[in-house]
């Protein structure tokens, strides 16, 4: 078991030494309890218990009982108090290192799965760190101790018990197969339905729109009835064990009475060695007992520890050396390649460069690879073959975090913080003063309708910008890249679900933002490309055409007619 916490705490696990160590001593004095007991019974049978015997023992009992407080508080105290402390500091580190993995293990670990690994199972860790620990710990200490004892007493009263003790340990040995088993399953169904209460709470506009709210949630209400199936089957499959193995423990009492009274009657023993062990056997049943309700969330224990290992086994982003400073900001895909599921190729040796201070616009039909190309740069994901450099660096090799800083990233789906509109506008620079806020706000056009807004800068934004409209959102999320100001922007135009005005408004924050980048931007109405420097035609994760517009409208290929008929779409004639 130590060795399993270990494995999942590490080095912390030192700091539940002392705890642990105070424990130990508190069923140390435990067992003085016992011995004394036990000196007295022998005393009383040997006509030799006098005053000044009591005087001892009661001496001892006195020191016994203030030791075990001490030991109990303090251990307990520190046990509490260093086991929440280990658990943060787990969630911060897990949350950090989940934080540096690539997009590959989100796209592998549903998000139910992630929550349930963060909340879930450290919770359980948590518990048993600061509650069942010292429980198991005492357990383990004094069953082996009390048999001890009572061989030295008598052979045959301990082995009619320790044949007790033995019969339950397959007993003991199925509900924690039980707990572990249907542990999994609950475990499994728990990730299902944080899942489905995500989509529901993320998904309700739409399933509104589409009338299908009821529907939907009977698809998390059915989530929630397995739940409460799997919980009431982990109950039902694990405590009929435990039952037997505790009704098992209460048998301890009578077979010693039995097997004493025999032994008794033989003459091996005295009346007072019946009464020892008929106090000993009591002990060892509550011991028994207890053990019996933490072998069980031990073993659940085994799959918390197994998942969040298995979390802390990916790999975070490699990279080889911090020392480097971009030279340029060009960037040049060398015959790069990517997947992101096996033997589904989505880029195939894609060559281009994008020189520094430039505008590449990434053109073609939907699915024909555009948005992965900026997530390879931005590495949420690492290209499969080739090599993508910046001023000449392999960004492979680069901290991530350095890499991150030169680029800012404009996603079409702007996620807003529930936060104030400043702290919103400062994620690009955290650091930013109020006027460096206003004056990024202000080139993003956003500073006009912040103003209306009744608490203005200090107004809070609905978790995910729910009290926004989309332009605005757009808007906000451009101004923090405006202030974060970084010499490379990926930007996702989004301007297919805007009004004119909005649509006008934001090309003109955009502007701003773009001015002496290097930009890749993925475009999605051709007019608004027109005067980039590059335009790269994608189609089926090839480039199929490059070259500027003037360029690719002679070709008369793709770009051509893409641009011919969103031209003809508006009713413009080419
Ligand atoms: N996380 C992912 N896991 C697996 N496949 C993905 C993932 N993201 C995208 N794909 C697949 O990769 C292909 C390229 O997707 P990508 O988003 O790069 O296309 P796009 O050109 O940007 O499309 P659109 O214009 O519709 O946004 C698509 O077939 C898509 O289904």
């Amino acid at each position: 078991m130590i060795s399993m916490i270990k494995s999942v705490i590490g080095e912390d696990a030192k700091k539940l030494r002392l705890p642990i160590l105070l424990m130990f001593l508190d069923s140390v004095g435990f067992m003085v309890f016992i011995g004394v007991l036990y000196n007295v019974l022998m005393d009383i049978n040997n006509n030799s218990f006098s005053m000044d015997k009591v005087k001892m023992y009661t001496v001892i009992l006195i020191i016994a009982f203030v030791f075990r407080c001490i030991m109990v508080s303090v251990g307990y105290k520190l046990n509490h108090l260093r086991g929440s402390d280990i658990i943060k500091d787990m969630r911060v580190s897990l949350g950090d290192h989940i934080r540096s993995l690539n997009l590959g293990y989100f796209n592998k670990n549903s998000i139910g799965n992630l929550m349930s690994i963060l909340t879930s199972d450290v919770t359980e860790f948590e518990r048993i760190l600061t509650h069942s620990l010292g429980e198991i710990i005492k357990a383990v200490v004094l069953i082996p101790y009390i048999t001890v004892i009572s061989f030295f007493i008598d052979t045959k009263i301990a082995l009619a018990q320790l044949i007790t003790i033995v019969i339950g340990i397959p007993i003991l040995k199925i509900s924690g197969n039980m707990a572990q088993k249907f542990g999994l399953r609950k475990r499994a169904v728990l990730s299902d339905v944080i899942s489905r209460i995500i989509e529901y709470i993320n998904g309700v506009k739409v399933f509104k729109a589409h009338n299908q709210t009821g529907d939907k949630f009977k698809r998390l209400e059915s989530s929630f009835k397995n739940f409460k199936k799997e919980s009431i089957m982990i109950e039902l499959s694990v405590a009929p064990f435990v039952l037997a193995f505790q009704i098992l423990s209460d048998f301890i009492l009578p077979v010693v009475l039995l097997v004493g009274t025999y032994t008794l009657l033989g003459g091996s023993i005295n009346e007072k060695t019946l009464i020892t062990f008929l106090i000993i056997s009591l002990s060892l049943t509550n011991i028994l007992k207890s053990l019996s309700l933490q072998y069980p969330q031990y073993k659940t224990l085994k799959l918390s520890a197994k998942k969040i290992n298995d979390a802390y086994a990916k790999k975070p982003l490699q990279y080889s050396t911090d020392n480097v400073n971009f030279k340029n900001f060009d960037i040049e895909f060398k015959n790069v390649s990517f997947a992101y599921e096996k033997d589904k190729q989505i880029l195939k040796g894609i060559n281009f460069k994008a020189k520094e201070g430039t505008t590449t616009a990434l053109v073609g039909p939907s699915g024909s690879g555009k948005t992965t190309i900026t997530s390879l740069i931005a590495r949420f994901w690492d290209n499969d073959s080739g090599e993508i450099q910046i001023g000449g660096n392999n960004i492979t090799k680069v901290n991530p975090d350095y890499l991150l800083k030169q680029m800012s990233v404009v996603f079409q789906d702007v996620y807003l913080l529930n936060d104030t509109v400043l702290n919103n506008i400062k994620l690009g620079k955290p650091d930013a003063k109020y006027e460096e806020v206003v004056r990024a706000a202000k080139l993003a056009n956003c500073h006009d309708f912040i103003e209306d807004f009744k608490d203005k800068y200090d107004t809070m934004i609905g978790e995910g910008g729910s009290t926004l409209s989309g332009g605005e959102k757009q808007r906000i999320s451009i101004a923090r890249a405006i202030l974060k100001d970084s010499p490379i922007i990926l930007l996702d135009e989004a301007t297919a679900s805007l009004d004119a005005d909005n649509e006008i408004e934001i090309q003109r924050s955009l502007q701003k933002l773009t001015e002496g980048k290097t930009v890749i931007v993925i475009a999605h109405k051709l007019n608004t490309i027109v005067n980039a420097d590059q335009i790269i035609v994608l189609n089926n994760g090839e480039i199929e055409e490059i070259g500027n517009h003037e360029k690719l409208v002679k070709n008369k290929k793709r770009y051509y007619n893409m641009y011919k008929e969103q031209e003809k779409a508006k009713g413009w004639a080419v």
